[in-house]
């Protein structure tokens, strides 16, 4: 792509939805520890007319239209928002680098929907100054566009890619999202399947109401994890992340998953789950040695074919960036 002094270029992280006990309202941008980038990155750069490119590992699964892609849907979006204030119009094309595969469970559109709206962003501020969205305006953006791909508004990925680390979901417009102390010694194993699972799909298959004691179960779950974040009690914390909403819906739709977690809480896991509406899973771990024993038995039994991947991870504390 042509350099120009203007192009900006935005890095998303992977993210895990729900993170098992937070089903919609909790979430965790991914880091691996070997310093690699997980997540897609998305370029702006000066046009008289619109287009958008795409490479990457994964690129050769997105839409073959161009105006199906997500970033496309963005850049309108964008527009549209910025003509309504009065703004210029961008004359800009884009390029999307695919690295996170479709309907793999580490909000893989939130991805390209975070690095394409802060890419947007950042481009208007270098070439307009003044004329940008906050960051609570660009996140309700970017929850509403999550929307329209998986059948309805949830934050769990786009608010972590964005604002990096772990965010909890306020319900509040005007502040969407709440960043959680996190606790830095756990590991993160997360390993993809290599299937492909659609979130509007799994969305459907979930009840539309719950028993009063799944209901105070997930309740109090949340509100003794928050607790026990703040007072660093990784005990405490770990022993609350149960999912009561989705796993027992979800699990028929990803083989090995029992095989998978008892695995891994034989060696040592504090908690096992279904990474956002899956297939990848996730092991917390304690200590580097039982994320290795756990990421090699995953890498052996759970992958299913050569898209799968897994990578150790801690918390990505950063979120989007420009890179
Ligand atoms: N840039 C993009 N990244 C990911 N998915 C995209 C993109 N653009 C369009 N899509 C479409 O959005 C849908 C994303 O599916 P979904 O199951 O929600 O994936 P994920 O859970 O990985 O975000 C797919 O139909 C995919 O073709
Ligand atoms: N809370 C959502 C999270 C979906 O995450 P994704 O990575 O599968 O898109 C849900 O569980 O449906």
């Amino acid at each position: 792509m042509l350099k120009t002094d203007n192009t900006t270029k935005a890095f998303a992280p992977a993210s895990i939805g729900n993170v098992s006990l937070g089903f919609d309202v909790l979430g965790a941008a991914l880091a691996p520890i070997d310093n690699s980038l997980l997540g897609d990155w998305v370029e702006v750069a000066d046009a008289e007319q619109f287009s958008l490119s795409c490479d990457g590992r994964f690129a050769h699964k997105l839409p073959p239209n161009s105006v199906d892609n997500i970033v496309t849907q963005c850049y309108e979006y964008f527009q549209k928002k910025r003509l309504a204030l009065g703004y210029k119009a961008l004359k800009v094309k884009m390029h999307l680098h695919k690295d996170l595969p479709i309907g793999s469970g580490l909000g893989s559109s939130a991805s390209s929907i975070v690095a394409a709206f802060y890419a947007l962003n950042q481009y208007s501020a270098k070439v307009f100054e003044a004329e940008v969205f906050d960051k609570n305006t660009l996140l309700k953006m970017m929850g509403e566009l999550e929307g329209q791909i998986s059948g309805s508004i949830h934050y769990d990925n786009v608010a972590p890619s964005y604002l990096g680390g772990m965010t909890l979901m306020s319900g509040q417009d005007t502040q969407i999202a709440l960043n959680l102390p996190v606790l830095d010694k756990w590991y993160w194993v997360a390993c993809y399947s290599g299937l492909s699972v659609s979130t509007a799909k799994a969305r459907a298959i979930l009840p539309t109401s719950y028993s009063m004691s799944d209901t105070l179960q997930f309740g109090r779950q949340l509100a003794v994890f928050v607790d026990s974040l703040h007072k660093r009690d990784e005990a405490l914390a770990a022993s609350v992340m149960i999912d009561v909403i989705a796993e027992q819906h979800r699990k028929a739709l990803l083989p090995y998953f029992d095989e998978a977690r008892a695995f891994a809480i034989q060696n040592q896991a504090l908690s096992f789950g279904i990474s956002g509406s899956g297939p990848t899973v996730f092991a917390v771990t304690k200590t580097l040695e039982s994320a290795q024993s756990i990421q090699s038995w995953l890498a052996q039994h759970y992958i299913q074919n050569e898209d799968g991947f897994s990578h150790i991870c801690k918390i990505d504390q950063a979120g989007t960036r420009t890179l």
